[in-house]
């Protein structure tokens, strides 16, 4: 059952949410990933069999060993078939709506899937979508890693401009929202395993991959 407090909860990180996007491009919010949908994923991707996952690639030219140089993590899309994926896919479409009804973004579509960053894997930096190329509009990730510490690393590290830069603990339901033609981001290299689930918001247009 959904309490008051958990809706006032959901509709007050709407709120900063649609605010920081419409302020700076970036949002970061650390605990707001509710609880029980943070644990449903984290139980689910732990118990993934190795063979659910596959090398992520970088895009369609390039060759496994040249994108085994800018990224090193596995991943295993979703098809929104399961429990934990349900729930979580549910909870983006608020975000979804939100973003619509308030910045007019006409986001259409979400794709996701989960990452597992092993011992030693990183992700150079990298923009999700180059401007006119591509639908994704606006990158959404949730980690799902409990007690990270400063010497665990596998920190995300988001360039803003004016040469500054934010660095952000990939720890247990913390949300990360930005602009993906707008932010080079990359993933220092993880010193624990790293597990993670990254979507995507898109827009309808034709011609666009
Ligand atoms: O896991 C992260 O912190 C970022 C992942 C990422 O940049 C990507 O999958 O495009
Ligand atoms: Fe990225």
């Amino acid at each position: 059952m959904i309490t008051c407090k958990e809706t006032d909860d959901i509709q007050r990180f709407l709120e900063n949410a649609v605010d920081a996007i419409h302020s700076q491009g970036y949002f970061i919010a650390p605990h707001s990933l509710p609880q029980p949908i943070a644990q449903a994923l984290l139980d689910e991707v732990q118990a993934l069999q190795q063979s659910h996952f596959h090398e992520a690639s970088i895009g369609r030219e390039t060759d496994n060993t040249q994108n085994k140089t800018i990224r090193r993590d596995q991943i295993h899309w979703f098809n929104g078939q399961t429990q934990a994926e349900a729930i979580w896919l549910d909870w983006t479409s608020n975000i979804q709506t939100a973003m619509n009804r308030y910045l007019y973004m006409g986001l259409f579509s979400f794709e996701g899937h989960y990452a597992h960053y092993r011992q030693g894997d990183f992700y150079k930096k990298h923009v999700d979508a180059f401007r006119g190329k591509s639908n994704r509009k606006l990158t959404l990730i949730n980690y799902l890693n409990k007690s990270w510490s400063q010497d665990d690393g596998g920190e995300m590290i988001l360039y803003l401009p004016n040469n500054q830069s934010v660095s952000i603990a990939p720890e247990f339901a913390t949300t990360v929202l930005f602009l993906s033609e707008d932010f080079p981001h990359e993933v220092l290299p993880s010193k624990r395993d790293r597990y993670s689930v990254t979507g995507w918001f898109r827009i309808n247009e034709s011609g666009h991959i």
